[in-house]
């Protein structure tokens, strides 16, 4: 998953990304259009919210398939001219092809995989397989998948929700509510205090894994409050300063807009008071324990006897790349140690 850095962000859009987001604009405006570009689209599948892959070599893949495709293989499953409606538009190419994603998990999965030479997988399996881009593509599009998939009638009316053929919008025609797709936004801060970080863990993680805090922001509530408020509940600390780090759309458990941060805690208060209901181990690390933990991964970090020593979250969580910050931080000034 891409991580957006205010670094990143300050770079102009290219004169190519500002027409195909106009193009994109477009089809989300004007139905004809979009129905007329679904003709010429290629299609993403899911099954109850798994993508498609296949696997060649050694590398996975996520294959775009033609609406000519498309319609050869529904008609084959006796699927109705309905499916196309389904369809959410994800993305185009830089030469215009629109992208569409579909989930099929009305459909019998087995057949469609030996079909098409694939499996439906787990998106928690498959975001780590792919390269980076397609990474970013997958988990945006489940997460339409999954809006539209919980968003099926109007919260006022408990009539059903019409969507428009692109997919970025739905619309009661009872009430005239119009619903958007949503994020949660979540503030991922890594606290340190100065010479050690600060990582945790729940207890559904996989073994051995530590994270930084983290934790949904309330209503009403600046990122600032947010972040103050989470280091406080969750280990009793008071954060001295923040810095923004990064920004990152993430799927689980469903679509979070992670909003990543550097904290400062200083002075008397560095002990920790961990919040038991939240956390199971909350702890600071040296510097030289984050770097070799950064070697490890789930598999590595396994001992002789069966326990696990600490290991991070991979590169395509924010996560990962706070705790790589924070390591260049520490060896590029090492006098700021107090
Ligand atoms: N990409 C990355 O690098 C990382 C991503 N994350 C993600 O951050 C998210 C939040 O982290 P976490 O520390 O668990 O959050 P919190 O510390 O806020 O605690 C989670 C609890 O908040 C409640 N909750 C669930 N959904 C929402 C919501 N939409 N709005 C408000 N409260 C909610 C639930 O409690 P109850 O059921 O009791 O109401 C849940 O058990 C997770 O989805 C996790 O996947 C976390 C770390 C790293
Ligand atoms: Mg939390």
């Amino acid at each position: 998953l891409s991580h957006r850095s205010a670094a990143c962000c300050s770079r102009m859009f290219s004169w190519m990304e500002a027409i195909t987001t106009a193009y994109l604009n477009k089809l989300k405006e004007d139905d004809s259009l979009c129905r007329q570009a679904q003709t010429s689209g290629t299609f993403y599948l899911f099954h109850n919210l798994s993508p498609f892959l296949r696997k060649v070599g050694k590398k996975y893949l996520i294959p775009q398939l033609s609406a000519a495709e498309m319609k050869r293989i529904l008609e084959k499953f006796k699927e109705t001219e309905q499916w196309i409606e389904k369809s959410v538009l994800i993305g185009c190419s830089d030469e215009h092809v629109p992208h569409f994603a579909l989930d099929l998990g009305a459909s019998e999965k087995s057949v469609i995989e030996a079909e098409l030479k694939g499996s439906f997988t787990d998106l928690r399996k498959a975001l780590f397989v792919v390269d980076e881009k397609d990474s970013t593509l997958l988990a945006s599009a489940q997460a339409l998948l999954r809006w539209h998939d919980s968003h099926q009638y109007c919260s006022k009316t408990g009539q059903p929700t019409q969507k428009n053929i692109a997919g970025s919008k739905r619309v009661c025609h009872a009430s005239g509510i119009t619903y958007y797709p949503q994020a949660s936004p979540v503030v991922i801060i890594l606290v340190s205090d100065g010479s050690r970080c600060l990582l945790a863990r729940q207890p559904s993680f996989p073994e051995g894994m530590f994270t930084a805090l983290s934790g949904f922001c309330d209503l009403g509530e600046a990122v600032e409050e947010a972040a103050r408020r989470e280091v406080a509940e969750e280990v009793g600390l008071e954060v001295e300063s923040l810095r923004y780090s990064a920004s990152q759309h993430w799927p689980f458990p469903s679509s979070c807009l992670m909003i990543a941060c550097h904290a400062l805690v200083r002075g008397q208060q560095l002990k920790i008071s961990m919040n038991s209901l939240e956390l199971e181990e909350a702890r600071w690390f040296s510097l030289e324990e984050i770097v070799d933990g950064l070697k490890r991964g789930p598999k590595s970090a396994k001992q002789d006897n069966g326990s696990f020593l600490p290991w991070f979250p991979p590169k395509q969580a924010v996560a990962h790349q706070l705790i790589n910050e924070w390591v260049k931080q520490q060896t590029s000034q090492p006098t700021q140690v107090q």
